[in-house]
């Protein structure tokens, strides 16, 4: 079986071409984790199948790096759209079924890949002004710290994914500060259970935490976010408290292809 390495600002996946749509029939959970192990295996932070879908340009099946499928994942929406272009599906816009919805996809003259996420409105504030939850396709803790380049993220993310009430669901834990001009994000990513370099969802949450705990009013805006991978933004609209219209830009390259 052919198998395509990709990342999105070091957030890797294994991809398969499953357009043939027979694929989860020959792996099950533990093969997953096999080839996602970075010792024992390919290694990934998680593994993509792009399905056909007869309404959509394709269909994105995702899975983290313990084999379990899981919830939206925004870089690997972005590589599997990279992914399409190079498997020869091209468009001048893709539109793409996940588990979350329909996305739309663009690629950018950057070379960059942006991607529409879905739009936001719930968003609670266990500790006001500092610490946000919000499900951008996945769901979110964001913690604004001082300098989140300092934080232990496996000690504290692992401790606050384990913590009462997301031990069972599980959430994504995210680290966020701010120079005022540009965000800087940690995250520990459950169903990796380890820190990731960048996470397309967390990037995000901080985004749209970040602009409402900024108490600006309506309007555009756009957020870049400095992840430990590399560089993403988050452009959107807020309107009557709810967060639109967003699309998460950044890098989504080809690694490398291999057979297993
Ligand atoms: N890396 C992803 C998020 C993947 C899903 C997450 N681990 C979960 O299970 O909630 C991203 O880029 O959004």
């Amino acid at each position: 079986m052919t198998f395509h390495k990709y990342h999105g600002a070091g957030n890797d996946f294994i991809l398969l071409d499953d357009r043939a749509g027979t694929l989860h029939q020959q792996f099950d959970q533990a093969t997953i984790a096999h080839w996602c192990h970075r010792r024992f295996g390919i290694g990934a932070d998680g593994l993509m199948l792009l399905r056909a879908h007869p309404d959509y340009d394709f269909e994105m099946i995702y899975y983290n790096s313990d084999g379990a499928p899981s919830s939206m994942c925004g870089n690997g929406g972005r590589c599997i759209v990279r992914f399409a272009h190079d498997l020869g599906i091209a468009r001048e816009e893709y539109s793409f079924l996940a588990v979350d919805g329909p996305h739309r996809a663009k690629l950018l003259n950057t070379g960059d890949i942006s991607l529409e996420m879905l739009d936001v409105e719930d968003i609670s504030e266990p500790e006001p002004d500092k610490v946000f939850v919000l499900d951008t396709g996945s769901p979110h803790y964001i913690s604004f710290v001082e300098d989140s380049n300092q934080v232990d993220v496996y000690a504290e993310g692992r401790a606050i994914r384990y913590s009462e009430p997301y031990a069972k669901e599980g959430i994504n834990v995210n680290f966020v500060s701010t120079d005022g001009k540009q965000l800087s994000i940690a995250t520990y990513e459950r169903g990796v259970e380890d820190e990731t370099l960048a996470c397309g969802t967390g990037v995000t949450a901080a985004a749209i935490a970040a602009v409402r705990r900024s108490g600006i009013a309506d309007g555009a805006f756009h957020v870049p976010v400095k992840a430990k991978g590399g560089d993403l933004a988050v452009r959107g609209v807020l309107r009557d408290g709810r967060y639109t219209s967003l699309w998460l830009e950044g890098p989504a390259v080809r690694v490398f292809e291999g057979e297993f």
